[in-house]
């Protein structure tokens, strides 16, 4: 079924895919395109609307992308964010330049004149801003609708053509208003209909991979999360018996966890299988301590046992639950830069013998629970947390040892376990703990204590991109804290973790 999207030209920036995201939550179909789109094209795919992207370049520099120029002419409504805004700027004859104060973080912004772009909206809202060139002159025939303290020319438009910019990001949560907003450039300046609801991405999906995988098999790497248990339950749905899924435990699990999914996946009843390969993964990873080589090593060693798993079934696929952030957090979209190697993206071998299926790749963590509870998966899967697929290796620091893994184990188990206790485990978005490569000094029965540290970390978000420390309960905390060194041998120090996300990041490797 073809319909009119609303084109996203990506110029690079980290947000693109969630403005994209944003347009589909709001119902209508969004399409990310490539900064140098033919116009030709666009014309043929008959947009609603086009959105330019943010992006890290400056619109003077030598080489800066900039879309073909009929763009503009082509009478469809344009709204541009942040590089977007002052690409229409620079292209129609204004004036783009260093700022002396750049804004990042919050503003308020101030509405100057009507217009069917603030329609239900307040007078002043708060906004996220993150630039540091800024626009000076306006080009002829465009006026400002609202202003910030540093950005005189906050929202503008053109007095008579659709075409509109806005320094700030509408995209992100931070934005109070942001998804109204888009929603009026949609809705009242782009006349656009409702035309795409998940259902719709699962009917969509569904027929793709029949399409895409014909008549082969298809192996799954199964992790017992969200994402990969949500991949293989449409996958189930498009090809039936000729899925086959595959868990790896690779001694990097949480305690009791190899269990945990063995028997939940039995309710499921898809076809599926348990392989050890503990001793494997543990040998390559002697020795090892950079968090990226150690990623590296996993995720290889990861496709070993799936080709190996692959040839005895006969398959030519490899179906993983890739998410976009797993994407863009390892490069793997034009423009970004590498945060870190996920196992299953940058950490993948450069040769490989089976093709990729992720049909998950466009979506953040809380569009696959929603796709999750359309698909009837069980409310115990769909609720736990994310866990990483190199496991517990990159949340000891340093080498990977036996003896810390089941430290590590003991300390985890018992936050989780109070989370659940206290009630909490649903309120945070993810919580785990680390093992820190550190020894330090206490007293315990009087005696002087030389041991490690463990670090809890607790964090709030809806799609792991950004993310803030959780507010947990100070008794909680220190309840935790006393389990953990009265239980756990080899620990004498509990730290919390209290960095957000950015400049941290969630896991500490
Ligand atoms: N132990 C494992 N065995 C098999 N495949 C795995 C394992 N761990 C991770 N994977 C694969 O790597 C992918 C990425 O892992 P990731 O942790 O992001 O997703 P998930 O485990 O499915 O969901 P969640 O984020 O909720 O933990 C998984 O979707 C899965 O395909
Ligand atoms: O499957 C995965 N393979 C990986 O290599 C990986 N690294 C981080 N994560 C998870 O991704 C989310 C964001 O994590 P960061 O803020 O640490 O990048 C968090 O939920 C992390 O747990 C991973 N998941
Ligand atoms: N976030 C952005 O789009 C930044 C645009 C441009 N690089 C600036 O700093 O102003
Ligand atoms: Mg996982």
């Amino acid at each position: 079924m073809s319909r009119r999207p609303v084109l996203v030209f990506n110029f690079g920036s980290q947000y693109v895919q969630l403005i994209a995201r944003r347009i589909r939550e709001l119902g209508v179909y969004s399409q990310i395109v490539p900064y140098y789109i033919d116009p030709q094209e666009v014309e043929r795919l008959n947009p609603y609307g086009i959105i330019f992207s943010g992006g890290p370049a400056s619109v003077y520099q030598e080489g800066a992308p900039l879309p073909h120029p009929k763009i503009l002419d082509l009478g469809v409504p344009i709204l541009g964010i942040c590089y977007g805004l002052q690409t229409i700027v620079h292209m129609l004859g204004g004036k783009v330049e260093r700022a002396q104060k750049q804004e990042y973080g919050r503003a308020t912004l101030r509405v100057l004149k009507e217009d069917p772009l603030f329609k239900g909206l307040p007078k002043e809202f708060e906004v996220w801003m993150s630039h540091a060139d800024k626009v000076s002159v306006l080009p002829e025939g465009f006026v400002a609708l609202a202003s910030s303290e540093n950005s005189p020319y906050a929202v503008i438009r053109h007095s008579e053509r659709p075409i509109y910019g806005v320094q700030f990001h509408p995209e992100v949560t931070h934005t109070s208003y942001g998804k109204e907003l888009l929603g009026n450039f949609l809705f009242e300046v782009c006349k656009a209909q409702v035309n795409w609801q998940m259902p719709d991405f699962i009917q969509h999906k569904v027929e793709e991979i029949r399409q895409t995988v014909g008549n082969s098999k298809v192996v799954c790497a199964l992790s017992g999360g969200v994402d990969s248990t949500v991949a293989a339950v449409l996958t189930y749905k498009a090809i039936g018996d000729r899925l086959f899924c595959i868990f790896v435990d690779h001694g990097l699990l949480r305690k009791g966890e190899s269990q945990e999914v063995e028997e939940s996946f039995k309710k499921l009843s898809l076809p599926f299988k348990k392989v050890d390969a503990s001793e494997y993964f543990l040998e390559r990873l002697k020795g090892v301590e950079n968090p990226e080589q150690k990623r590296k090593i996993i995720g290889h060693t990861f496709i070993e046992v799936f080709e190996r798993e692959a040839k005895e079934f006969g398959a030519e696929y490899l179906l993983q639950g890739t998410l976009y952030p797993d994407v863009v957090e390892s490069a793997g979209i034009e423009g970004a830069k590498v945060i870190k190697t996920h196992h299953n993206v940058g950490g993948l071998p450069e040769r490989m013998n089976l093709k990729l299926l992720e049909p998950l790749r466009e979506l953040f963590k809380d569009e696959v629970r929603k796709v999750g509870e359309l698909l009837g998966v069980p409310e115990n899967i769909l609720k736990r947390h994310p866990f990483p697929g190199p496991g517990l290796a990159i949340r000891i620091l340093g080498e990977v040892k036996k003896e810390d893994l089941e430290i590590l184990r003991e300390a985890d188990y018992i936050f989780i376990e109070e989370l659940k206790r206290w009630g909490l485990y649903d309120k945070v978005w993810q919580a785990f703990a680390v093992l820190l490569p550190v020894k330090s000094v206490g007293v315990m029965g009087d005696v002087r204590t030389y041991e490690r540290v463990v670090g809890l970390r607790a964090v709030d978000s809806t799609d792991g991109m950004t993310a803030d420390w959780s507010r947990l309960p100070y008794e909680f905390l220190d309840h935790v804290m006393r389990r953990i060194i009265n239980e756990v041998k080899g620990i004498n120090r509990v730290v919390y973790d209290i960095s957000s996300k950015p400049p941290a990041t969630i896991e500490w490797e």
